[in-house]
Parts: C-alpha cells; sequence; structure tokens
C-alpha cells in the first residue's frame, strides 16, 4: 500500500518544510540503514539514497504519502567526522523539525540490531520523552544477528532498554526486505487514525 501512496519526495531545510497534519520521522545514528529502511518500506530500490559512507544523508528528505501526510527521513546523527558547529546545527534542526512543528506525529528510532542501542539512541529517546513525543524502535539489520537468537528476544531487549513496550519494536532486515509487513501496518494505521 505504502509504494502506491509515495508519489513526491523533496529536500528541505527544518524551517521550510511543509506542513502537515501527520508525519513519520525516521531518525537514528548515520549509516544505520534510514534510507534502504524507507527503500524497503515503500518497496522501491531507489526512493532514498544508499551510501557505504556515513553521514550522505545531510539534508531532511521528505516523502508525501498523501496530501499533508509525510514520512521525513532526518540525518543520522552520531557521525564522528563532523564538528561541533555542524552538530548545534543538528540540534536545532531536531528542534524546528520535531519539536516546533504541530503536527500529529511519531518518531521511529532506526537502531543496528547487531551492534545494538547505543547512548545517543538512549539519548534520543530521552529528548522525545522530555517532549511527551511518541516514539517507537525499529532494530534493523536483523540480517546481521546469529540465527539462534530470536526475533522476538531482540524486542524484548529493546524495549527494555527503551522502557516502551515490545509491541512498540520492530523486527526487520531492510537489505533482505524481512519484517516490514507489520511495520507497514503500523505506519498506515497511524496515517489513518
Ligand atoms: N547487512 C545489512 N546491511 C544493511 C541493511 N540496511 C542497510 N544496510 C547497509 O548499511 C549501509 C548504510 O545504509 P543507508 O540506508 O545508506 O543508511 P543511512 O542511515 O541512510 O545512512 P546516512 O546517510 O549515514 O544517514 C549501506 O551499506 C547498506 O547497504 C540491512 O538490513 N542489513
Amino acid at each position: 500500500m505504502l509504494e502506491k501512496t509515495v508519489f513526491f519526495r523533496a529536500t528541505a531545510e527544518a524551517d521550510s518544510l511543509p506542513k502537515s497534519v501527520a508525519e513519520i520521522i525516521f531518525s537514528g545514528r548515520s549509516n544505520v540503514g534510514k534510507s534502504s529502511v524507507i527503500n524497503a518500506l515503500c518497496s522501491q530500490k531507489n526512493l532514498a539514497r544508499i551510501s557505504k559512507t556515513p553521514g550522505r544523508t545531510r539534508s531532511i528528505n521528505v516523502y508525501s504519502v498523501s496530501l499533508r501526510k509525510w514520512i521525513i527521513d532526518l540525518p543520522g546523527y552520531g557521525f564522528a567526522r563532523v564538528s561541533l558547529q555542524e552538530k548545534e546545527l543538528w540540534n536545532k534542526m531536531m528542534e524546528e523539525c520535531i519539536i516546533k512543528r504541530n503536527s500529529n506525529k511519531t518518531v521511529y528510532i532506526i537502531v543496528d540490531a547487531f551492534v545494538g542501542p547505543t547512548e545517543l539512541d538512549f539519548d534520543m529517546a530521552k529528548w522525545l520523552k522530555e517532549y511527551n513525543i511518541s516514539f517507537k524502535i525499529i532494530a534493523n539489520k536483523c540480517d546481521k544477528v546469529p540465527q539462534n537468537i530470536p526475533e522476538d528476544e531482540i524486542r524484548s531487549k529493546a524495549a527494555e532498554c527503551f522502557g516502551t513496550d515490545k509491541s512498540n519494536v520492530f523486527t526487520v532486515s531492510a537489505k533482505k526486505r524481512n519484517g516490514f509487513s507489520k511495520l507497514k501496518t503500523d505506519i498506515l494505521k497511524f496515517f489513518n487514525s
């Protein structure tokens, strides 16, 4: 369904993002696979640009699902080779994009299922909690996790670490395009609510 509805893609600065009534925001560490997740979610190959080089997604990518319903792809955090000034700009962008925009929103924090969540991911979750913004977790790169570790265990651990319910954690592999049906259902439920 999502693949049929995404019809528009744009790049924007945080303070000039179009108005929306509902938006899904993807956030996560640099190179965690945000672009790959968006492509898999929309069953497309090149909607979002994938790169082996961390920090490739620098501006905000906006995908419209329908009129005034958006998927927003934020630049990754935690990329080591950025200046303090760039980090400050990033923080400002988060504020403009997430806090100041008056829309119904859910943030999906994408984490690496193999490496596990990092302090920066927990900081992000803490910050969202402070502002009362709802967030969910996507554990990507599950294809790298040893097969004897059940995905249910990954979900339980992540839920515990982030202080959320297990139903708010999704395990996927963007590379293998596995695990996306539950995530799609969740996103469509949000957009249709
Ligand atoms: N093994 C594996 N690799 C993946 C998966 N998803 C993404 N990758 C790889 O991870 C790297 C980064 O993917 P991107 O989708 O560009 O990541 P990003 O988070 O958008 O990157 P930034 O531009 O740094 O924000 C690429 O080499 C992908 O092929 C996955 O599910 N499994």
